[in-house]
């Protein structure tokens, strides 16, 4: 009681009251629970990862595109009960609006082209890398927030729109290490389950929860599942018949269930048949059982998986051709993928393939005499003016402390502003790889 009185909260009793004792409030100084720093080693490994994201997007001809990472609550409310809706972090801002920290950022996308309309002619290639965020019970121990490349085209209806996109990300998996041996693609389309639910009269307005259903196979008891699909209004009979169909292991037996002529089929052939062309045949197989936990999918979905077994998905996407008229846009097709910043590392690691990423500065700069600091700043200047990087000691210090901080920043060359030199116009250089040390005239300096 004493805690809630002082703290005025009626917030957890447990929860003791900042440190104040010697006057100073002393924080937390970890992040908050299920988030991340990035220090600069960590930074350098994400910089090296978004920077793979970024040429593969550009070499596909995608243009780069960025949203707020706060958005209306309304662009996530589905009735599908996806587990992204139950993990929305959301919130009443001070003007009483219901805000969301975004989950995923396809929506945000759907949101923008709509915004832009008939200004941005199609199809829209576009792509983003932004931190996405979800509000989960700490007790499992998983993060709150991960960084998320997406590449979207709209405005496509071809099959060839999805083959694209696939390709980009085994181009990307090949520039990192990555081989058809450690990850694969399942490929399936929610045609399927649209094919079978129509043989049942399901009503269409719950192929949402169906799918969302369906997308715990594996995850919940089977019979959890089935209860779910009872209350998507599909008969014990219909829900056999779909669960019978997710369970077929190829196209040809798919063809065999649902015949040549649908869509679900001719548009797996397609897609196979342009992998063939693409040559990334090997990356992928056809998997019944694939429908990804996004309400919104309409046709292909594919997921990135580590062959190991170990790991959870690595990517995921798919068609989503009426997003975009749910929220009150034209009727345009669009299809993408999200790609997490953590399943990938965690790859990495396991295959040895985290590259060696270090710091380095061409140039430190010291002055040797107190009355030297404004010399050695001018000194620095002149490189930077010619593009050389430098690190200026900012203080008067020991050589051995320059040495040392020379060592720590992996500097090429020691630049010395010394008194005798700095007289004559020079300065000392040593390069510190090979010891070699000699004189230079400061404006010639390169
Ligand atoms: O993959 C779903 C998801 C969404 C937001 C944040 C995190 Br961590 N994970």
């Amino acid at each position: 009681l004493q805690n809630v009185l002082r703290s005025g909260r009626s917030g957890s009793l447990s929860a003791p009251p900042p440190d104040r004792s010697n006057g100073a409030l002393k924080i937390d100084v970890n992040p908050p629970k299920g988030t991340r720093d990035f220090p600069p080693e960590d930074m350098r490994l994400r910089n090296w990862l978004f920077q793979n994201f970024r040429e593969v997007s550009q070499l596909y001809g995608f243009e780069e595109v960025d949203f707020p990472v706060l958005e209306s609550e309304a662009l996530y409310i589905r009735k599908a009960g996806e587990e992204i809706k139950d993990q929305l972090y959301c919130f009443e801002d001070r003007g009483n609006r219901r805000v969301a920290l975004r989950p995923e950022l396809t929506p945000s996308l759907a949101r923008l082209v709509i915004q832009k309309g008939k200004s941005v002619p199609l199809p829209i290639k576009w792509f983003t890398i932004g931190q996405c965020w979800r509000y989960e019970r700490m007790t499992r121990g998983r993060r709150r927030e991960h960084y998320q490349w997406n590449m979207d085209t709209v405005g496509v209806p071809e099959i060839t729109a999805e083959a694209e996109l696939i390709s980009a990300i085994v181009t990307f998996f090949k520039r990192i290490g990555i081989t058809s041996s450690d990850v694969g693609f399942k490929i399936s389309s929610r045609k399927v389950l649209q094919e079978v639910l129509r043989c049942y009269s399901v009503p269409e307005n719950m192929f949402g929860k169906v799918c969302v259903a369906i997308d715990k196979l594996e995850k919940i008891p089977i019979d959890d599942i089935k209860e779910e699909l009872r209350s998507a209004e599909l008969s014990e009979e219909a829900s056999e018949e779909l669960l019978q169909v997710l369970s077929v292991k190829s196209l040809d037996k798919l063809e065999d269930k649902l015949g040549a002529a649908g869509e679900a089929v001719t548009d797996l052939k397609r897609l196979f048949s342009l992998a063939e062309e693409y040559g990334y045949s090997e990356w992928i197989q056809f998997d019944a059982s694939v429908v990804r936990g996004l309400a919104y999918y309409t046709g292909i979905v594919f997921e990135g998986f580590d062959r190991g077994g170990k790991l959870r998905a690595i990517c995921g996407g798919g068609r989503y051709d009426r997003l975009l008229s749910t929220f009150g846009g034209d009727d345009i097709p669009a299809c993408g993928f999200g790609f997490g910043d953590a399943v990938i590392v965690e790859l990495l690691k396991d295959k040895g393939l985290i590259p060696e990423l270090t710091h380095q500065v061409e140039n430190i700069v010291c002055s040797l005499d107190k009355d030297l600091q404004q010399a050695a700043a001018a000194v620095a200047n002149i490189l930077r003016g010619k593009g050389q990087s430098v690190d200026l000691v900012l203080e008067y210090k020991p050589l051995k402390w320059v040495f040392k901080r020379a060592s720590r920043v992996n500097a090429r060359r020691l630049i010395l502003v010394g008194d005798a030199e700095w007289q004559k116009g020079m300065v000392g250089v040593k390069v510190l790889s090979s010891g070699e040390q000699f004189e230079v005239k400061i404006d010639e300096l390169e």
